[in-house]
């Protein structure tokens, strides 16, 4: 059985002339410990997905699944890293991870719960700012805030919507290959949703587009056959790497000219960028290497 299925999913909002049919028939299976990125174009219905999947939005028609069990509503077995970091101001970092885990482990003690907050703050590399408030940190760090509160929740799957998005290119590699790290070492099961098709190949098993919308729907899957750890640098040069984004890019473009031939609506491609070698290795820095990054 699938950790997670979509079965023929609609959602729409509002009625009458108002009404946006968002997406339809959205089919989707993910196994347990698997990595799916969903690359979608801009406004095609992406985070109604995860809200569907999250259990704060509801399909008109069809069935989200969870191990084969109706989604009725957010849990702690889903822990959500959302693009806007959604960090309590007042808070320190400390202060915001244990929210996660005072509601996940309302009967572990002080020192238990502290344990874990430190584990988790540790492991994204945020121990020497673990009493500062979000202000006082920058936009990767309180990313990263934001995923060690997920994870402090230890869910089974992690939901990523747009994660990175806001970041600059260098903070936004140390954390995608830090989220590799933490989903291959936790093997929990990851649903990312990117714009960013070059992330979804560098990070995930498999690559679904999401069509533009209105009636947005899934594309074909595009399975990432990439040995990992993937090192930049080393799968630029692979035939099999060129083939598969291109693959991905040509069906985007290609989608988004029909959709717009049809319509007068503008479709934003999803980002699209040159290959260029890198320099990041994932998985196989040291930590020390790591630090000077941020
Ligand atoms: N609660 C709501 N009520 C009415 N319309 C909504 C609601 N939520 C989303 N929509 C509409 O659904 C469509 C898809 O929105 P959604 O936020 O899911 O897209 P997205 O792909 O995540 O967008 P973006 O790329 O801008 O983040 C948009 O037209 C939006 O206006």
């Amino acid at each position: 059985m699938a950790y997670l299925e979509l079965k023929n999913v609609s959602k729409s909002f509002g009625s009458g002339k108002d009404k946006v049919e968002v997406l339809s028939n959205i089919n989707l299976s993910i196994e347990e410990g698997e990595f799916v990125a969903i690359v979608g174009f801009t406004g095609s219905g992406k985070t109604t997905l995860i809200n569907l999947i999250n259990g704060l939005e509801f399909p008109d028609e069809g069935e989200v699944l969870l191990q084969g069990k109706p989604i009725t509503g957010p849990g702690p077995d889903r822990g959500v890293v959302f693009q806007n970091y959604s960090l309590l101001p007042w808070l320190t970092v400390r202060q915001n991870v244990k929210l996660a885990v005072d509601e996940v482990y309302p009967s572990k003690s002080k020192e238990e719960k502290d344990t874990l907050i430190e584990k988790y703050v540790e492991m994204v590399h945020l121990t020497h700012a673990i009493d500062k408030k979000p202000a006082e940190l920058s936009g990767g760090m309180r990313q990263r805030v934001s995923v060690a509160r997920a994870l402090a929740m230890s869910p089974k799957m992690l939901l990523m919507d747009e994660p990175l998005s806001a970041l600059d290119a260098l903070t936004r590699g140390t954390l995608q290959e830090e989220i590799v790290n933490i989903w291959s070492e936790d093997k929990k099961t990851c649903l990312l949703i990117t714009n960013d098709v070059d992330e979804g190949v560098v990070m995930a098993d498999r690559i679904i587009p999401l069509n533009p919308g209105p009636q947005a729907s899934l594309g074909p899957d595009f399975k990432v056959n990439l040995p990992r750890p993937r090192v930049i640098a080393e799968i630029n040069k692979l035939d099999e790497y060129k083939h598969l984004r291109n693959e991905v890019l040509e069906y985007l473009i290609e989608v988004g000219l029909s959709r717009k031939s049809e319509e007068s609506n503008q479709y934003e491609l999803p980002d699209l960028k040159p290959v260029m070698p890198g320099r990041i290795k994932w998985g196989i820095r040291k930590k020390s290497e790591k630090q000077k990054f941020f």
